[in-house]
């Protein structure tokens, strides 16, 4: 399966920001074996979608639960794909964390970016307490199947251990396959023979000189980078750490 080179900016960069990125990009981007997209603050997207490079997907970074009607400050999943975005991240754990989303919320985010043709990007993953606890496989299980109540297989799946975002402690390649094989397995009953399809991401403190190990394992088909997302020179890295991947 071709990797999937997910870039979360968060809540960083202004359209004239975006616009120079993009440019920057398209002067020294060669496509390479990974997948790259960027998910965008909601305001940068129009000037990403004219600004990228042939051949760089577009993504949001969250999306309203209901499909249109009087919900303040809600961006509908109708409104991402008239723009041309391809994917959108649901339940993240900073949305998680600081707007309490809910499983259920999650789910519901992720089916009305399908409704839409919008591939949701299902973020999972424990906190430190749960992981000293050695309770991370059976968390981020209960955590995953709550997300994809009524979610149908057209998903990209996160695994990102909370510890490990933006602090520089990154899940060995070890810890991020055995999440991403108790991942797998949990797709399998759920989706029987889809599940094979299916791409699982790590996400965590993702750099060039850590991401080919990462995902040359079976179960990670792709990142969900944050820090190293910001700068052309590492997403060129990481892109050139991918190609013979
Ligand atoms: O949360 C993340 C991506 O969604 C990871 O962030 P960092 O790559 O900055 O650790």
């Amino acid at each position: 399966m071709r990797n999937l080179l997910a870039l979360n900016w968060k809540m960083n960069k202004t359209p004239s920001e975006a616009r120079s990125w993009a440019a920057e990009l398209t002067e020294r981007y060669e496509e390479g074996n990974a997948e790259l997209a960027v998910m965008a603050p909601a305001v940068t997207i129009s000037t990403l979608a004219a600004n990228l490079p042939a051949g760089v997907g577009l993504g949001a970074q969250d999306v309203s639960a209901y499909e249109s009607g009087a919900y303040t400050g809600e961006i509908s999943a109708g409104m991402l794909a008239d723009l041309g975005v391809q994917y959108v991240v649901v339940g993240h754990s900073e949305r998680r964390d600081y707007h309490g989303e809910t499983d259920a919320v999650v789910a519901a985010k992720a089916k009305q970016a399908q409704a839409n043709g919008v591939v949701p990007i299902v973020c999972v993953g424990e906190k430190l307490d749960v992981r000293e606890k050695g309770e991370h496989v059976p968390f981020t299980l209960e955590q995953l199947s709550g997300s994809l109540e009524g979610v149908g297989t057209d998903v990209v799946i996160a695994y990102e251990p909370v510890w490990a975002i933006g602090t520089g402690k990154t899940a060995t390649a070890d810890d991020a396959e055995e999440l991403a094989a108790a991942i797998r397995g949990a797709l399998e009953q759920r989706y029987g023979k889809k599940a094979a399809d299916i791409r699982i991401l790590y996400g965590g403190s993702v750099k060039p000189d850590n991401i080919a190990s990462i995902c040359a394992k079976p179960n990670v088909n792709g990142a969900l980078v944050g820090g190293a997302s910001l700068k052309v020179a590492d997403v060129l890295g990481m892109n050139d750490a991918l190609k013979d991947a």
